[in-house]
């Protein structure tokens, strides 16, 4: 077979490209027909119910979880060694407070300057990883075991090691559950900065909050189907109170892609 060298992307190449993207694991099918491109510089929300495929999604979408029909392609690129994943950050759902991960932070942060085979991270990648942690609030516990930090402060450390890669594209599953207001609001500062330079983000969210400035376009999906594609729902006023915690459209499930009608409901 031959091996023809890798197509440069053009300006206007979509970031994120899936096509008829299907996913099964542990013999149920959990995505199914999905077709979605992002392009360069966009801020995208991933909606939708608990168990409606967010995180499967994005899995998908980094080549964490195998794709069992469609394609992705990531600047242009099929998922695989020609993804140029340098330019990729992800911040993985929340781990449980009490993990066994033997490093401090500093380090962890530094590992997200590690890429493919390359085992020796740059030079400047202490100050970078310092800077990282900075700019979540962390720089003071930079030498603090991971395992002895709270949740929402290592999420905090996962976040930093997605950041100090200055991705282009910054992949996030819910970045902001169990972290202060404030913190909040700082991370949120962090994201419109990357944006403002141009990277493009996709974010899972359980509800838009300190983010709704920054959402540009918002995916839901229902049962592992998009259906919608367009403007962010707003939420509903009297739902979305802190305390709350679920999140679902409100989109007939038989009419998928409903359009700017469906709204997020934050329920008790
Ligand atoms: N490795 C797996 N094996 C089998 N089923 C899985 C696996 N991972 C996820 N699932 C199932 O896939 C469905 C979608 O899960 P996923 O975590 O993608 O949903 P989500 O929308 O991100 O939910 P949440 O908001 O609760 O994080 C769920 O029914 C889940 O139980």
């Amino acid at each position: 077979m031959s091996t023809a060298p890798a197509e440069p992307a053009r300006a206007d190449t979509p970031v994120i490209q899936v096509e008829g993207l299907g996913v099964a694991l542990g013999g149920q099918q959990i995505l199914s027909g999905i077709d979605v491109a992002v392009g360069p510089g966009e801020v995208v929300a991933l909606l939708g119910a608990n168990g409606s495929g967010k995180s499967t999604l994005v899995r998908a979408l980094l080549g964490i979880v195998p794709v069992d029909s469609g394609t992705v392609r990531l600047f242009g690129q099929p998922l695989g060694a020609g993804v140029p994943w340098k330019r990729v950050g992800y911040v993985p759902q929340r781990l449980p407070a009490a993990t066994g991960v033997p490093a401090n932070a500093i380090e962890v942060v530094t590992s997200g300057l590690l890429t493919g085979r390359r085992l020796r991270p740059p030079r400047d990648a202490r100050a970078r990883a310092q800077a990282a942690l900075e700019q979540v609030g962390m720089a003071d516990k930079a030498r603090r075991p991971v395992h002895e930090l709270s949740g929402g402060q290592q999420q905090r450390v996962l976040i930093a090691r997605a950041l100090v890669r200055s991705p282009d594209l910054l992949v996030l599953d819910e970045p902001t559950s169990g972290i202060d207001i404030p913190t909040q609001q700082t991370f949120v500062d962090t994201v419109q900065r990357l944006h403002a330079d141009g990277a493009t983000v996709l974010v899972i969210l359980h509800e838009l909050g300190p983010f709704a400035p920054l959402i540009q376009r918002a995916l839901v999906l229902r049962h592992g189907r998009l259906v919608h594609d367009g403007a962010p729902p707003h939420a509903r006023d009297e739902h979305a109170e802190p305390g709350h915690d679920h999140t679902h459209p409100h989109a007939d499930p038989e009419t998928p892609g409903a359009g700017p009608t469906i709204t997020i409901e934050v329920t008790p």
